[in-house]
């Protein structure tokens, strides 16, 4: 079950706004509206937010993004439609159950850290906890633990003006982490940071999210941080969310022109991974085979190299056409002699980080995962990718696929 789920959610500002989400439905648009001196902040979204996911709202200003999140929190209720956290409807929570929501299950994290400048570091880190009654030493353990968390450990008796802005930033998600709720909402949280300590946030924060499993709602008007941080992404647009989709498939699939030219400079190479533009292992062979099915499988296909495999496809290394040729004329029976081994990259590497990985390789990458063999990555594909001209849809798969229909045109094991 989802742990956000909006569902046909409007949110508009003015008069009559039960009669503005009427018309909206009928077809009315935001600029008629607007005339009247109605914002329809939010129309019509929907989405859902699975557990440990980082889903990012990504949109200009102006674009509903705040209120979607207020709306979340519970800050500013529906004008219709709803949203669950966590199961419960929060737009139908009374005060006492807000309260409880923001104590136990979901936490905040703001653009401007929200600190209270005379209260230390650890006081600050661990304000959720004192709010929900638990006692000094406990506190003061747990913020100490979140503070070790982003980095800051050591700082909980110094005082928020001592800190630079990424240290204060980091104080503001120490506190979201001591609460310990399972959902967190970041509201433009790395806006106001620099970009060198916004990277390195934007890194610590998806390291936290493997070691932690929250369930991250990310709001963010910066398309590159959406990409690197999101596993899915609403693109919104005039309070309408114009397509939801990872990374990849709104870049290669994007949803209509204003996604198209919004994603346009984006940097293919840093977005796309090895699993992304990898194809099925086309040419391998099994590793009982010997140097002279290689040799004939090799000059029937016209292949300069094939992998090696064994029966349960993990990979074995490449053998090229020369060392294969020679293990014939020596008539060697046995493949292992020739075995290269395979320049292999994990399927979560950017393909911008792939050129080092084979730049002296003779052959193609192979993309392995816990021994398996995944895919292969063609020189030539990677040199497409890297030229920012995409690959063919059929060249990503999910891991796995293909292996054994594609493996006809080897020799499987
Ligand atoms: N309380 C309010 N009363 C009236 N209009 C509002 C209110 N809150 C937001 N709006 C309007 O709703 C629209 C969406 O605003 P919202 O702040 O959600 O956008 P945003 O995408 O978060 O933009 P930004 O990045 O600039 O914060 C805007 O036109 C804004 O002026």
């Amino acid at each position: 079950m989802p742990v956000i789920q909006a569902d046909h959610v409007y949110k508009v500002f003015g008069k009559r706004p039960e009669r503005a989400v009427q018309r909206l439905a009928e077809g009315a648009s935001r600029e008629e509206l607007r005339k009247e001196g109605i914002t329809a902040a939010v129309i019509d979204a929907s989405f859902d937010v699975s557990e440990r996911e980082i889903f990012v709202v990504m949109g200009l200003s102006g674009s509903g993004k705040s209120t979607l999140i207020r709306m979340v929190n519970g800050l500013q209720p529906p004008t219709s439609g709803s949203i669950t956290v966590a199961g419960e409807d929060v737009g139908a929570l009374d005060a006492k159950g807000l309260r409880a929501l923001r104590r136990e299950r979901v936490s905040m994290v703001f653009q401007h850290f929200a600190l209270l400048p005379h209260r230390s570091v650890g006081e600050n880190a661990a304000y959720g906890l004192a709010l929900r009654g638990m006692n000094r030493s406990d506190r003061e353990a747990k913020a100490e633990q979140a503070l070790s968390m982003v980095g800051l450990g050591g700082w909980g008796g110094s005082l928020p003006g001592e800190l630079s802005g990424g240290m204060r930033q980091r104080v503001g998600l120490a506190r979201a982490l001591a609460a310990g709720t399972d959902v967190m909402l970041m509201d433009e949280a790395f806006s106001a940071l620099d970009p060198l300590i916004r990277r390195e946030m934007q890194d610590q924060l998806v390291e936290l999210q493997h070691k932690l499993g929250k369930t991250i709602l990310f709001i963010t008007h910066d398309l590159n941080e959406a990409m690197r941080l999101g596993d899915r992404i609403a693109m919104m647009r005039d309070g309408r969310i114009v397509q939801v989709g990872t990374a990849e498939q709104i870049l290669n699939d994007p949803a209509n022109d204003y996604v198209a030219q919004f994603v346009q400079d984006v940097d293919r190479t840093r977005v796309l991974t090895a699993s992304s533009v990898m194809e099925a292992p086309v040419a391998v062979l099994g590793s009982e085979q010997g140097p002279r099915v290689a040799h004939r499988l090799m000059r029937e296909n016209q292949l300069s190299s094939l992998m090696v495999v064994d029966r349960d496809y993990t990979l074995r290394g490449v053998v090229t056409e020369a060392d294969v040729a020679a293990a014939v004329q020596t008539q060697g029976d046995d493949l292992a002699g020739v075995l290269q081994p395979a320049v292999t990259v994990a399927p979560d590497v950017a393909v911008a980080d792939l050129f080092a990985s084979s730049a002296d390789s003779r052959t193609a990458l192979a993309v392995v995962e816990g021994g398996r063999l995944l895919g292969v990555i063609p020189k030539v594909t990677l040199l497409s990718a890297l030229g920012g001209a995409g690959h063919s849809d059929d060249a990503a798969h999910r891991p796995g696929d293909g292996i054994d229909q594609h493996a006809s045109q080897g020799v499987a094991p």
